[in-house]
């Protein structure tokens, strides 16, 4: 097993109303996937030392939608280290959500998280010199 497999990455971040793009400030799917792309950065930074590229998804399950006046979670986990390639599983949880039933700003923190989009990627970074 190499020495990053099981590597952890986790952003976090406030989705702006400027940000929704459907009925009931639905953020659109690929949202999901532009979360993964910076999470994965991160990781391969401290994995490999270099941003790494996007090869390809073998999965993406959309669970559940992201609103505008979510917070959500996205986390990265390195599952798999090849020559250049590296496996990684994603997820986006969401953690507070607004409340405007209750009122215009009101929001309460989800417990437990629900989870929203989940993905495996694989990025490649360039051979060790
Ligand atoms: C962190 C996030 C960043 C982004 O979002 S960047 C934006 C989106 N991505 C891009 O614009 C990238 C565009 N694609 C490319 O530039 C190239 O296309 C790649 C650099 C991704 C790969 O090209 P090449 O370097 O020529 O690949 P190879 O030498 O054929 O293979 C190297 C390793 O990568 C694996 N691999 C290549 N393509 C895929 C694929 N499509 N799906 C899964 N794995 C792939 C191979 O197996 C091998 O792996 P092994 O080194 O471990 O043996």
């Amino acid at each position: 097993m190499s020495a990053v497999e099981g590597l952890t990455v986790r952003h976090r971040r406030y989705i702006p109303y400027s940000h929704a793009h459907y009925a009931g400030n639905l953020v659109d799917g690929a949202y999901g996937l532009g979360l993964f792309g910076d999470v994965a950065t991160e990781l391969c930074i401290r994995s490999d030392g270099d941003e790494g590229l996007f090869a390809s998804y073998s999965d993406v399950q959309f669970h559940s939608p992201i609103r505008a006046g979510d917070v959500v979670e996205t986390t990265a986990v390195l599952t798999r280290v090849g020559t250049r390639s590296r496996t990684i599983e994603f997820s986006v949880h969401v953690v507070c959500r607004g409340r405007p039933d209750l009122g215009e700003s009101a929001a309460e923190v989800c417990d437990p998280p629900v989870l929203a989009t989940s993905a495996v990627g694989t990025v490649v970074v360039p051979p060790k010199s």
